[in-house]
């Protein structure tokens, strides 16, 4: 993983790449239900992509898609150019995609060290450590992903009791780097902290950003989105509703691709 231009400074360039992420005319139904219906979305390595839109658009099943736990009843999804379907969450992990959900699914009785490399425990290649586990690189690689992070996590052996919900947001991000994935899904990452720690995760996800990764961010906080998205993506009804540059486009036009309005700044497909 390098530091390279992230996506906001490959726009202002002029620059373009294939996407890491590719999703083409994707549709889910739930019965009558259609969750998704021909849906795209591309993101490039080092972009920050924020899926935006009114409750029940599509956005958490976009996720689930993306992240293997929803098969969809059409299209297609490539990572780096293959075709990765069917998907299943574990597939999507070999594929390079890491999903944080919102309920984190982390231990309270565990640390930090334990919760990252919770059901991806490296055992220890010691001759005569058999069955035994290997402590030592866990927590030097946990320090090496808060560090990464630019976490305020004082040690990999804090336990997860002591830290503050946007300590473990970046605890459940750092978790998805023990795989070395290239898409990070993150499903509302901001949704009930606080001001302060709001500001936290969104410093994750812009780390995120200058290690190479495409991230995709669900998320219903429009200054959110503003400050970190490259690109904003809005989903109406289930549906594209425009595609808009976080830093160019004002809260009026998106708004008014969320409600149904029309507007002039959406980025043609
Ligand atoms: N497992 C499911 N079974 C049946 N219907 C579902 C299921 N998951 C989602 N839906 C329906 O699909 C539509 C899209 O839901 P989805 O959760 O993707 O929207 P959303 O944009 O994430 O909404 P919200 O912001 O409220 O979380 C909704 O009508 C929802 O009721």
């Amino acid at each position: 993983m390098t530091t390279d231009h992230s996506a906001r400074d490959r726009s202002e360039a002029g620059m373009t790449s294939a996407p890491l992420l590719r999703v083409r005319h994707v549709s889910k139904n739930f019965g009558a239900v259609q969750a998704l219906v021909d849906v795209d979305l591309d993101v490039h390595a080092h972009e920050v992509v924020a899926i935006v839109g009114d409750n029940a658009a599509g956005k958490s099943t976009l996720a689930r898609v993306i992240s293997g736990s929803y098969q969809p009843d059409g299209g297609t999804v490539e990572v780096a150019g293959e075709n990765v379907l069917p998907l299943s969450t574990k597939s999507a992990r070999s594929h390079g995609i890491a999903t944080v959900f919102q309920d984190l699914a982390l231990a309270d009785n565990l640390d930090v060290t334990a919760n990252i490399f919770l059901g991806q425990e490296l055992p220890s290649t010691r001759r005569f450590d058999h069955g035994l586990l290997d402590e030592q690189r866990m927590e030097s690689l946990a320090r090496d992903y808060l560090r990464q992070l630019n976490s305020r996590i004082a040690s990999p052996r804090t336990p997860l009791s002591q830290l503050s919900a946007g300590q473990r947001q970046c605890v459940a991000i750092a978790r998805t780097l023990v795989g070395e994935p290239q898409i990070i899904v993150l499903d509302e990452p901001t949704s009930s902290l606080s001001v302060t720690q709001t500001a936290e995760v969104l410093n994750h996800i812009s780390r995120l950003r200058s290690m190479g990764l495409g991230v995709v961010l669900i998320s219903h906080s429009l200054a959110d989105v503003r400050s970190v998205a490259d690109r904003i993506e809005v989903l109406r009804h289930g549906r594209n509703n425009g595609s808009f540059s976080a830093t160019e486009t004002g809260y009026e036009d998106i708004i008014a691709a969320i409600t149904g309005a029309p507007s002039a700044h959406r980025i043609p497909r």
